[in-house]
């Protein structure tokens, strides 16, 4: 599409043919509503460029293993797995991976279903905590209360021009409640020193798709956190979805989590966007680039305050910041 003239690409066909390729992408989501693209009249541009391959598949890069589905541990149960359960294997691997939190008071002791992390309409009701769901060799029914991100979206969304952020995700014509599923941040899965290598040229670009698999819970049980060498990337430039729209934003609303499903090996989840608040009809969905943004922020405060700001920055190249969230800190790396 990108070596056919302009004025065909950016036409209503060449909109309705992005589309159309979307739609044929039913990989993980097979009854998923429709990604739309919308014309807001925002630049010259109908589409996206068509820079890069549509899937919800993870693409295994030079030197990642493919799942070790080998050490999958999964459930007997009949019909829908019962949180009180002894016996469910996966509401036992969820504790385990809960209990470090529970033992630190971030996580109470119980709720509603616990240790599932879902509600029965599949709302996560547990932020901060990794997601163990059922899996293939799972007996459950396919409409377990454990099963949802591997049933697929529920919510339509739009890929639409922003004014100074380039392409974005926003919400439908109807409001998506607090802990919806939202998509797959799909893409290539790297090893870190490929991702490194690509960030080279990203910065260069003032756009990068990479992100970084260094959820707090692998870190658990570490000395020292800070110790903690990144193993996996996912880079969604080359190949992903509509997650690779969306834009940062120091005051989010969705959140990536770490989901597992048919692969055991930990340092390899599925990156789920799930909203963390309830966001209204036609709102940009954003997660943080920066993972905890107040962290980030009273890092970046701290250092401001005395005058150390260069020593927190990183190899990134740094961009101005156009959230508008109220509390903005005012960059971002690209
Ligand atoms: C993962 S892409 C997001 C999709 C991108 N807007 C596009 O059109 O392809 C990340 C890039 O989007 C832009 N971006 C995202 N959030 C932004 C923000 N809050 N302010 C300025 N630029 C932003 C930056 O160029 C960044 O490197």
């Amino acid at each position: 599409m990108n070596a056919l003239p302009a004025e065909y690409r950016n036409s209503e066909t060449g909109r309705k043919v992005f589309e159309a390729v979307i739609r044929e992408a039913t990989f993980g989501e097979p009854d998923a509503p429709p990604v739309e693209i919308f014309d807001n009249n925002i630049g010259d541009e109908i589409t996206p460029q068509w820079e890069f391959v549509y899937t919800n598949e993870m693409w295994l890069g030079e030197g990642v293993p493919p799942p070790d589905v080998k050490n999958l541990k999964s459930c007997g149960c009949v019909g829908k797995c019962d949180p009180k359960s002894k016996t469910c294997a996966c509401a036992k691997r969820q504790l385990e991976w809960l209990q470090g939190y529970i033992d630190e008071g971030i996580l109470p002791a119980t709720w509603p279903g616990s240790p599932f992390v879902y509600d029965p309409r599949g709302i996560l009701q547990r932020p901060d905590c990794p997601i163990f769901e059922c899996n293939q060799f799972c007996s459950c029914d396919d409409d377990c209360a454990n099963r949802v991100v591997q049933n697929g979206r529920k919510w339509p969304v739009h890929i639409v021009k922003t004014m100074h952020k380039g392409w974005g995700v926003f919400a439908g014509t109807k409001k998506i409640p607090r802990g919806s599923y939202v998509g797959i941040y799909s893409g290539e899965l790297l090893t870190e020193l490929e991702g490194e290598e690509r960030g080279r040229y990203y910065d260069i670009s003032g756009r990068t798709y990479l992100f970084s698999i260094d959820f707090h819970h692998l870190k658990l049980g570490m000395q020292d956190p800070d110790d903690w060498e990144n193993i996996y990337v996912v880079d969604a430039y080359h190949a992903g979805n509509f997650t690779r729209f969306l834009n940062h934003s120091c005051d989010p609303n969705c959140r990536i989590y770490a989901c597992y499903i048919n692969d055991s090996d930990i340092d390899k989840p599925l990156l789920a966007v799930f909203t963390t608040r309830d966001v209204e009809p036609w709102e940009e969905l954003c997660f943080s680039y920066y993972g905890d943004i107040d962290e980030k922020r009273e890092i970046i405060e701290e250092a401001r305050k005395t005058g150390k700001e260069e020593l927190v920055k990183d190899h990134a190249v740094y961009a101005r910041c156009h959230c508008e969230a109220d509390n903005c800190i005012g960059r971002l790396f690209s």
